[in-house]
């Protein structure tokens, strides 16, 4: 049996490519976030990699076998909050994976929501919303052979029917719980999440529902709680652009909330779109990060 979180009434931080490495995770943490997801690493990708103790930074380092590059990055502060997101297609690629993981996370979680061509190709992300036996497969490998939580992420399917179906499914494997962006597969980010559809599977359901979609401002998060009857609440954009969203008195001044020990290009990102949402790339401090090559000319 897996030990370990209890998935109600949690703030999540939701996982993000490129934004969700170490130092985000932890400021997200140290503003509130029970729960901070990793960005989502490809199976292949873990594969390939080595557990290595980094004793300079503290951290544990999983680096590609051959090269100096860290594909993930943890470290004993966040131990019992972090959760690896992957992406897989394949059980038994997906527990070798874990299980190199496993003393170091919190939780694991996979990716059955991520519509971009490079997941759904590899038959990853939304893709596995059609293939609800490999869905099963998968889960049920992981959960018969760790002993920390497993969960997964989906999108909304066609109709109600559908994705009720698919989440039933998904809460006989065994999962702690399961995260419900509310939105379809061709929908983009700016179509509104349809919190009703939330509130669809966590009737359905008796294990804890994460709700995402849509939650930019500290009021939303219990909007959408009681719109969705949802127990927990996963946030991605308006923890990108002000991660002090998670901050139990209330969001800070969002240039209060940049992070700088990361890599430079990840750093840029995270800042540049903090900076498009809150102030202008045009702006003096938006052409400044433009010009940055390095962290110590971003500070
Ligand atoms: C920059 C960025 C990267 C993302 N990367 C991932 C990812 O790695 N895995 C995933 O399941 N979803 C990913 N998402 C989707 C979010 O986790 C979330 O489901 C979606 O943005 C809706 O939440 P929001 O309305 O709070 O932004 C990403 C979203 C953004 C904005």
């Amino acid at each position: 049996m897996a030990h370990g979180i209890d998935y109600r009434d949690k703030l999540i931080l939701a996982p993000m490519v490129r934004v969700g490495t170490l130092p985000f995770r932890m400021l997200a943490a140290g503003y509130g976030a029970d729960l901070t997801y990793g960005e989502e690493i490809v199976d292949h990708k873990m594969l390939k990699c080595s557990r290595v103790v980094n004793d300079v930074l503290g951290s544990i380092d999983f680096v590609e076998n051959g090269t100096n590059d860290v594909v993930f990055r943890t470290c004993k502060a966040e131990r019992d909050h972090v959760v690896f997101q992957m992406g897989t297609s394949d059980p038994y690629r997906a527990l070798t994976v874990a299980q190199l993981l496993c003393r170091d996370i919190a939780a694991v979680d996979i990716n059955m929501g991520c519509p971009k061509p490079f997941s759904v190709t590899g038959g990853m992300g939304s893709a596995l919303l059609s293939q609800p036996e490999l869905v099963s497969e998968i889960l049920t490998t992981l959960r018969r052979n760790l002993d920390i939580p497993v969960t997964c992420k989906i999108r909304l399917l066609k109709s109600t029917q559908e994705t009720v179906e698919l989440a039933r499914r998904i809460e006989k494997t065994g999962v702690s719980a399961i995260a419900v962006h509310g939105r379809r597969i061709p929908d983009r980010p700016k179509d509104r999440a349809k919190w009703d559809g939330i509130a669809d599977v966590v009737s359905a359901l008796s294990i804890p529902v994460i709700a995402n979609g849509d939650v930019f401002e500290p009021p939303d998060i219990p909007r959408i709680k009681a719109a969705t009857g949802a127990s927990s609440v996963m946030v991605a954009r308006g923890a990108l652009w002000n991660a002090s969203i998670f901050r139990p008195e209330g969001k800070l001044d969002w240039e209060e909330c940049i992070v700088w020990e990361n890599d430079i290009k990840f750093t840029k990102y995270t800042v540049n779109n903090m900076i498009i949402r809150n102030s202008s790339l045009e702006s003096p401090e938006g052409r400044a990060v433009h010009k940055c090559q390095s962290l110590l000319h971003l500070a």
